[in-house]
């Protein structure tokens, strides 16, 4: 079904999900018009060089761009940037902005991912020496506040993704960095142990030092440096405090208007709301896979691209389910994480050390693969992905041993 000129889809948020949604749906064939409204006054960028290159180099933003700004005007999608949708009137069709402007839409698209989470933590305020990691301003603040501090110390409050990026990348610049995580181990809320016990070692033996165990419950500020002290008591000072303690997503607009909120916008397989002129995707999702027989919201930008493609579907009347196969990466100093599915409930692993640098970890449940992590080994990643995605049974003597060479046809026959 192809819309008529007259229609128009206004989306909120033009991130990862957002702007693949709005070039998706243009290229289904709709001919109305696509708004994109934005709170981020910057041209669409990607988010994963934040943490890692962007933060390192003197390149600015437009370096990373999520599209060249000529190919929004040559797709005719309209870009409104610095400017944030307030309220939404579903009888109406309209949604208010910041600016007190009203725009009418016939289809909406909720792409309004997360925002850091705040950690209420005594004496921890915004301040010059105080940042967080989800936009380009972040970083420029904490490029700022690191040119300005005079021992280099910086502390990073959560042993996350955020927190273990910023700090290889910290390190490449030559900083002294503390990771403080309030659990048992880094990582804790995305992998097992034995992945956690790897990146600790790989930080540990590129100098930055790491704590388990430390919640932080007060901030002071003592001149020109910041003391930080934890439950049990420990103090650590530093120049600088980057806070990353996980996401709150953006849903409050959504529930606003009285859309089903379950653990971020529920939807069904095809992006949809529980109104039906109403579309969610990425991080601000939450979302049935069929791979895994449950609702999940992941946060990440291949889940923000492929959910955009199958709303832009829906939307032109083609209802595709969405069933990808979650996938994720992370860069920490010369190390490559590449991790395909999801480990949630696994009952079994096998570590696989093809050589010093080669790993990968294999997560079953009742012999069903359900993921892997493969550090510096793109092919455990493809061939994990494949089996996955097939469905196929994996012969573990064969990926246990250690002598037999990764390969596909082996391990599956
Ligand atoms: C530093 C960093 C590094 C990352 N690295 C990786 C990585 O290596 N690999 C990976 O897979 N993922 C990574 N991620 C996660 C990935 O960036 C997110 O999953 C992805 O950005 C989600 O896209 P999104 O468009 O759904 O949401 P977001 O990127 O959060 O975008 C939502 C947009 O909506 C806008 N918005 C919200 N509410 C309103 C409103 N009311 N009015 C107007 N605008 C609004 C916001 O301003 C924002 O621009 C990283 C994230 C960060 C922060
Ligand atoms: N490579 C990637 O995929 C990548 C990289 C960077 C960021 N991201 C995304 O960015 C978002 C934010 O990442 P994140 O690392 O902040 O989230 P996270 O939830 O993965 O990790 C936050 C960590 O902070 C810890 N924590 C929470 N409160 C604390 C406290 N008071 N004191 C000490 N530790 C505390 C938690 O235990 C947890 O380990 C996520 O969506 C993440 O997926 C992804």
């Amino acid at each position: 079904m192809i819309e008529s000129k007259e229609q128009t889809c206004v989306v909120i948020g033009a991130s990862h999900a957002g702007v693949n949604f709005a070039f998706s749906l243009r290229k289904e064939g709709w001919q109305g018009k696509i708004i994109l409204f934005d709170a981020d006054p910057h041209l669409p960028y990607h988010r994963p060089p934040l943490s890692k290159a962007f933060l390192t180099s003197e390149a600015g933003i437009a370096n990373y761009l999520l599209k060249p700004e000529q190919s929004y005007q040559n797709e005719s999608i309209e870009l409104q940037l610095g400017k944030s949708v307030t309220s939404i009137n579903r009888d109406l069709k309209v949604i208010s902005l910041s600016d007190g402007h009203i725009q009418s839409y016939d289809k909406l698209v909720f792409a309004t991912g997360a925002r850091a989470l705040v950690p209420n933590i005594v004496g921890l305020s915004a301040g010059a020496h105080v940042c967080y990691l989800r936009t380009a301003a972040d970083v420029l603040k904490i490029k700022e506040a690191y040119g300005l501090s005079k021992s280099k110390k910086v502390l990073i409050i959560g042993g996350g993704y955020i927190g273990l990026e910023i700090a290889a990348s910290l390190k490449k610049l030559g900083a002294s960095v503390v990771i403080l995580e309030r659990e048992r181990r880094i990582l804790s809320r995305v992998t097992s142990p034995e992945m956690s016990a790897y990146f600790y070692n790989l930080h540990t033996q590129n100098g930055v030092e790491v704590y388990a165990n430390k919640q932080v419950v007060s901030v002071e500020t003592l001149e020109e440096t910041k003391q930080v002290t934890c439950q049990d008591g420990s103090e650590y000072l530093a120049d600088l405090i980057i806070v990353g303690v996980g996401v709150r997503v953006n849903f409050e607009l959504a529930e606003s208007i009285g859309l089903e909120i379950e653990n971020g916008i529920k939807v069904n397989e095809f992006a949809q709301t529980s109104d039906s002129d109403i579309y969610a995707t990425g991080d601000c999702t939450n979302h049935f896979n069929p791979h895994y027989g449950r609702y999940v919201r992941l946060e990440s930008v291949q889940n923000a691209v492929d959910q955009g493609k199958v709303a832009a579907a829906a939307i032109s009347g083609k209802w595709q389910a969405y069933d990808s196969i979650p996938w994720f990466w992370s860069d920490q100093y010369d190390t490559k994480l590449q991790i395909v599915g999801l480990a949630d409930g696994y009952d079994d692993l096998i570590m696989r050390e093809d050589d010093n640098q080669k790993r990968s970890v294999w997560y079953f449940k009742a012999e069903k693969l359900l993921s892997v992590d493969a550090i510096n080994n793109a092919k455990a990643y493809v061939i994990g992905t494949k089996v996955i995605k097939e469905n196929k049974h994996i012969n573990k003597n064969v990926l246990s041993d250690i002598s037999i060479p990764l390969n596909y046809d082996l391990l599956t026959s």
